[in-house]
């Protein structure tokens, strides 16, 4: 891979928790990319093609009087991304059923065991949201279930779909590096049901799922709302992340309009992720 150039930020924050981890959060979703803790706070690596100046605009947490966050930033170029992933990436297991680990870790004796190699894609099942959609999947039957993983990350949630008897999958993510990463990793849990593509709401066309999973944002969930749903067999199920608990109302008052209803909610840290039918 050519050397992209990268733009760094290093983010001093005090005290560290739960600032750091509400900071990674809300910065995954301005569009950073990867992430490295250090004892001080965070540093955090967005493309330099990818940024703009007002890329911390939408990041409240630096508004908040309880944390003090100051931030520096700066050119660089991609070096060995593999070796600060190996630093920084632990093994997760959600309700002591399924395993997202790397490669380099050590297998799980889990009923699911993911592999990972999460480079600089979004989904390593660390962030609560990722977390919070394994386990509604863990949850809810997903036996010959048609599948449409929209905003699919690393693939994350496609694989556990298909582990769980769903097929066939779409998986789909605008970002180029998402869409090869997760090529990669389909391959790599050896899922035979999984197509990846490249691309947004836009690709959806007349195909119909029994089960659609997208945890993007609040603001892309609004937009193509209407788009996905018309894709939602009758009866179908939805599961919906990427947003905060205070943003239930209005992504609940455009579901609504499609009459499906809120079956279940699962929170954490104010992060919620909604299952529909
Ligand atoms: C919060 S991450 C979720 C990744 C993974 N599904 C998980 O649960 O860990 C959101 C993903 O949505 C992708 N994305 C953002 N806007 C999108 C859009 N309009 N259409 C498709 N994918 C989008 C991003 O590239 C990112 O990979």
């Amino acid at each position: 891979m050519a050397n992209i150039i990268y733009i760094g930020y290093e983010f001093k924050v005090s005290p560290l928790q739960p600032a750091v981890e509400i900071l990674i959060a809300e910065l995954g979703y301005a569009g950073f990319e990867s992430f490295v803790e250090n004892e001080t706070g965070v540093t955090a690596y967005i493309q330099k093609e990818e940024w703009q100046d007002t890329i911390l605009d939408e990041v409240q947490i630096l508004n908040s009087d309880e944390f003090e966050i100051t931030y520096d930033f700066s050119e660089i170029e991609q070096t060995n991304w593999n070796a600060e992933w190996e630093k920084n990436f632990n093994p997760i297991v959600v309700d002591d059923i399924c395993a997202v680990r790397a490669p380099f870790h050590e297998k799980f004796d889990t009923q699911y065991d993911i592999v990972i190699e999460p480079k600089m894609s979004f989904g390593t099942g660390h962030h609560e949201t990722t977390h919070m959609m394994i386990q509604h999947i863990l949850k809810n039957d997903f036996e010959n279930k048609s599948v449409l993983d929209m905003g699919c990350g690393t693939g994350v949630l496609a694989i556990l779909a298909e582990m769980k008897g769903a097929q066939p999958i779409d998986a789909i993510d605008y970002d180029n590096w998402c869409y090869l990463n997760s090529l990669e990793n389909v391959e790599r849990n050896n899922r035979k049901h999984i197509t990846v593509l490249e691309g947004d709401a836009n690709l959806l066309s007349g195909k119909l799922y029994d089960v659609i999973i997208a945890n993007i944002n609040r603001n892309i969930l609004l937009q193509d709302m209407k788009t996905y749903l018309s894709c939602l067999n009758e009866d179908g199920m939805l599961f919906l992340s990427g947003f905060y608990n205070s943003d239930i109302p209005i992504i609940d008052a455009e579901v609504s309009k499609y009459g499906l209803k809120i079956q279940e909610t699962l929170e954490r840290n104010n992060w919620v992720a909604l299952k529909y039918q």
